[in-house]
Formats: C-alpha cells, sequence, structure tokens
C-alpha cells in the first residue's frame, strides 16, 4: 500500500530514470493524447463499478484513475503543489 504522495515520487523517480519495462515510461513516451484516453477510460470504469460492481471494485477502478491522473501530471510538468493550490 502507497499513499498518493509516494506514488507520486515514484513516478516522478521513474520518469527521471527511465528504468526498462516501467509502464510509465512507456505510458510517457506515447505522449498527452494516450494519458487522456487512460485517464477518460478510468474514469469511466470507476463510474460503472461505483454504479453497478460495489465498492471494493470501485476502490481498484478509482486507484487507477489516480495513477493515470498522476501519469498525466508528469506529461504536462506539474507538481503535486501546482494541483493541490487548487484545492
Ligand atoms: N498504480 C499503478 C497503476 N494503476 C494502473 N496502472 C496501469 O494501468 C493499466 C490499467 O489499464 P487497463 O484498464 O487496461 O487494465 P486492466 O488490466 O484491463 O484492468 P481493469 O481496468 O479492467 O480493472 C494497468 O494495466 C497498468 O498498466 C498502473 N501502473 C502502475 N502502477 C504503479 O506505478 C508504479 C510504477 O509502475 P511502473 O512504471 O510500471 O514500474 C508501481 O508502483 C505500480 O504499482
Amino acid at each position: 500500500m502507497k499513499t498518493f504522495e509516494e506514488l507520486f515520487a515514484e513516478l516522478s523517480e521513474k520518469a527521471a530514470t527511465r528504468p526498462e519495462g516501467s509502464g510509465t515510461v512507456a505510458e510517457l513516451d506515447a505522449g498527452v493524447h494516450t494519458i487522456g484516453k487512460k485517464l477518460v477510460e478510468e474514469a469511466a470504469e470507476s463510474w460503472m463499478a461505483a454504479e453497478h460492481e460495489g465498492p471494493e471494485h470501485a476502490a481498484q477502478e478509482i486507484s487507477q484513475l489516480l495513477y493515470h491522473a498522476q501519469v498525466m501530471m508528469l506529461a504536462c510538468g506539474l507538481e503535486l503543489k501546482d494541483v493541490y493550490r487548487h484545492l
């Protein structure tokens, strides 16, 4: 288990060091358009899970949504504080 901040730190490190086999690096290389499609897909899956599949499945889909949101932040050069200041 990890927190939102811990995941972002891990993904930032992956983006900087580009280890082989990293799905995050592959997604960043694919670009904002591809990341955006994943983000929308996970948002839709989160909605469907919440409405039809129960809280445990919703939690899984929402975790994927948060992951792809963080990848999008990295693709845009955003840090956590850039987003947090709007909360
Ligand atoms: N938390 C995640 C994470 N959540 C989602 N994903 C990716 O997003 C995909 C989800 O999209 P899909 O809907 O196609 O996946 P699925 O298998 O069909 O699953 P469902 O949505 O149908 O449930 C997964 O297959 C992963 O590629 C993630 N990939 C990586 N992480 C974490 O990110 C860190 C870095 O990962 P790497 O860059 O791969 O080393 C590690 O701590 C990982 O645990």
